[in-house]
């Protein structure tokens, strides 16, 4: 399925990236088409002034509403959806990731300083469906990496752009459990064996162990998984 992502930001050349990585392939292929927008070419005095000091006073510079308002005029379409990356967002997970993964069009507003005047995601919502994301709970400088690691999360799960379907569901989080530890040659590496019943052949039995492993390790590292307390 195709999909049209477009990034609007004030550090362009930072998704520059996204045309070497796996994306970079499915952007040959004609499958994902990336355009990165920068929010300066939206503002009109000598100095491309993207912020301004915030109402009600408080340290930090907030994110004027006009550039915003004239960058989402050009590529907020209403079949898009405009995916804010903030602190304030709800929860990314691989769920949420799946399910933009069957957009035809994702836009990502990129916001840096404290953010971005509010009445720009609330004029976005008359236009099309908009979702504030959280990529998780600490502080960044800005929404470009949140929206890489995104991007990044959501291209793998459009068709055609992983090559070996079947190796995205074994994968964390996809049966809401961490994966099992993986192995490759050497069998002994600095007097570290492989477990053994990994190059015993019996395949029942090393499903079995594998889904010992997640199991164990999930309860270990994370056992709010398991919704357990
Ligand atoms: N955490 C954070 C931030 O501090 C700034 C922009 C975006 C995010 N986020 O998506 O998690």
């Amino acid at each position: 399925g195709r999909m049209r992502i477009d990034i609007v930001t004030i550090f362009p050349e930072f998704f520059g990236v996204l045309d070497v990585s796996l994306l970079g392939k499915a952007r040959e292929r004609g499958i994902i088409d990336v355009a990165v927008h920068d929010l300066r070419d939206y503002t009109h005095d000598r100095h491309r002034t993207v912020d301004d000091t915030p109402y009600g006073g408080g340290a930090g510079m907030v994110m004027r509403p006009e550039p915003w308002g004239e960058a989402l005029d050009e590529v907020l379409t209403p079949d898009a959806v405009l995916i804010v990356p903030s602190p304030a967002g709800e929860r990314f997970t691989q769920a949420l990731a799946k399910q933009l993964a069957t957009e035809s069009r994702l836009v990502f507003a990129c916001g840096r300083y404290e953010g971005i005047d509010q009445r720009v995601v609330e004029h976005a919502a008359s236009v099309a469906r908009v979702r504030e994301v959280s990529l998780g709970d600490y502080v960044l400088n800005g929404g470009e990496v949140a929206a890489m690691a995104m991007i990044e999360a959501v291209g793998r799960l459009v068709p055609g752009v992983i090559g070996n379907p079947e190796s995205l569901d074994e994968e964390s989080h996809e049966d809401g459990l961490l994966e099992y530890p993986s192995y490759t040659k050497p069998a002994v590496w600095r007097e570290r064996e492989v477990p053994p019943i990994l190059l015993s052949g019996n395949h029942g039995a090393i499903a079995a162990w594998r889904r010992e492993q997640q199991v164990e390790r999930t309860r270990r590292v994370r056992p709010d998984l398991l919704g357990d307390a």
